[in-house]
């Protein structure tokens, strides 16, 4: 018997959907023909390419409230959160079916007279993902279309708890015409498809996004087969806030970014670091903010935080709010679990820690979950100094009105991505990705086509 994939909703436990694993044998075969698709694929023109992604997108556009609906059935996102995942989703496929038609080669001034020198791109092959469930259709689109794009073939494993999302953005593809062996899905285990994927030869590339233990695993079988990798793993954002920062607008950049998808997100701000002179003020504005957020099921129409996805993610949120109140910190606000161990669902009230010693584990570890400690800076340099002492890269965040200040906090933190008076900087036109233990490479942007291709140097002697 085969076995079975249980999706189920985290927000009340209840069984969604069951599916079918593929055995290993099926995923090699599935492997195989995306291999053998490449040929066809990479020789349609990019405009068709391009045509086929729009259609994509159109479709996905014309069915929005649908795979909505199944983000917060399988994520348990709020759903207008869920909607706006589906335009972030469209999103990459828009900029990307453009970014098609734009992977220019060049000609090179040749050393010698009788020479002639180009460089031309071409798509690396077959592209393999693996993707997260905490954004069950951006992280898909984020790594199809590029790949799609550049004339890769492409597939993915989505996570066990948020398979039904991908299923329907690959069935919508194939509706349109993109065809069925060039994007293709398989469920199984993670590490059983990701030694397959990592140890098959016809895979020219791994991407993927997730924790960043499994991407070094990823990365360490990768090298087996001498594969092109792009890893977008963890995050432990600061967020600092100077004294002339205007707080109104760092309280709301702080609770929209901290605490959308329930704190389950890479780029969410993990550690508040704020100037002394105004820490009381605005850590009353924030708790004030926070607890008019409402959690629940994100069917409810006032809720704005939805449940954790599973119980592993709520113990480790658990043991760090534990932690900080064993080392003396204080719960500002929040302090409350919703959970039922049987049914299988758990909520976390949102809660802001002060108090709390530098050395405690929430200051260190990622939590994906809706909790922010608060701990106070004196001088600019401090404040770098505690932000970089991580060892991920991912995002950074802060606020300031002073320009030479700003200045110096974009220049010193050790992150990917920053945001200066901008809580959201994500989008498909701007390179996302991470330095140290955040990962390799970048998606989005002009940078996030480049990992799908490879170059090619022609010298022509005449
Ligand atoms: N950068 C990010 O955006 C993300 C970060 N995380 C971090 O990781 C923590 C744990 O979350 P979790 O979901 O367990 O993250 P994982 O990294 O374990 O899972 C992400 C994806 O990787 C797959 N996977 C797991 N193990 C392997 C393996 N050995 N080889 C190949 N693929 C594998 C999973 O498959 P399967 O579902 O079958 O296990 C899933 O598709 C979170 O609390 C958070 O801190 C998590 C998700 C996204
Ligand atoms: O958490 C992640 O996995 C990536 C973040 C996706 C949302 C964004 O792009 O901001």
């Amino acid at each position: 018997m085969a076995q079975l994939v249980y999706v189920n909703n985290p927000a009340n436990g209840e069984l969604i959907h069951t599916l079918q694993y593929d055995s290993e044998e099926a995923i090699v075969s599935k492997v195989e023909s995306a291999a053998a698709a490449f040929s066809s694929w990479k020789q349609r023109s990019a405009h068709e390419r391009a045509q086929l992604l729009n259609s994509w997108a159109k479709c996905i556009r014309e069915n929005r409230q649908e795979i909505g609906e199944l983000i917060t059935l399988e994520n348990g996102k709020p759903l207008p959160e869920a909607l706006g995942e589906v335009d972030y989703a469209v999103s990459y496929i828009d900029w990307y079916a453009e970014e098609a038609k734009r992977i220019y080669g060049r000609t090179v001034p040749a050393h010698v007279p009788n020479k002639r020198i180009t460089v031309t791109k071409e798509p690396i092959g077959l592209v393999a993902a693996i993707t997260p469930w905490n954004f069950p259709a951006a992280m898909m689109t984020r790594k199809a279309a590029p790949a799609l794009a550049a004339g890769c073939t492409f597939i993915v494993k989505p996570a066990e708890e948020t398979p039904l999302t991908t299923i329907r953005l690959i069935e919508l593809a194939h509706s349109v015409g993109i065809p069925e062996d060039a994007l293709q899905y398989v469920l199984n285990e993670g590490p059983i498809v990701g030694e397959i994927f990592t140890s098959h030869k016809a895979i020219r590339k791994i991407t993927f996004t997730g924790s960043t233990p499994v991407g070094k695993l990823l990365m360490e079988q990768s090298a087996q087969t001498v594969k092109h990798v792009t890893m977008e793993l963890g995050g432990h954002a600061p967020i600092i806030v100077a004294k002339d920062a205007d707080l109104n607008v760092a309280v709301e950049q702080t609770v929209t970014a901290k605490f959308r998808n329930a704190g389950q997100t890479c780029v969410s701000p993990n550690r508040l670091i704020v100037h002394e002179e105004i820490a009381e003020e605005f850590t009353k504005l924030l708790v004030d903010k926070v607890q008019t957020l409402k959690v629940g099921n994100g069917f409810d129409p006032d809720v704005n935080v939805g449940p954790i996805i599973n119980k592993k993610g709520f113990i480790k949120i658990k043991e760090q709010i534990e932690d900080a109140v064993n080392r003396g910190a204080t719960l500002a606000c929040g302090n409350g679990y919703d959970i039922d161990d049987e049914k299988g669902y758990y909520f976390v009230l949102p809660t802001v820690i002060t108090d709390i010693p530098l050395d405690a584990k929430i200051m260190h570890e990622e939590t994906f979950g809706p909790v922010i400690p608060v701990v106070t800076f004196t001088t600019l340099e401090e404040a770098v100094t505690i932000a970089n002492d991580s060892p991920y890269g991912l995002a950074a965040y802060f606020f300031t009105e002073n320009y030479k200040d700003g200045l110096y906090l974009s220049e010193n933190l050790q992150y990917g991505i920053i945001g200066w008076n901008d809580g959201a900087p994500s989008g498909a036109h701007i390179p996302f990705g991470g330095m140290k233990d955040s990962g390799v490479g970048r998606e989005g942007g002009s940078e996030g086509i480049e990992p799908y291709l490879e170059t090619k140097y022609l010298s022509v002697g005449v």
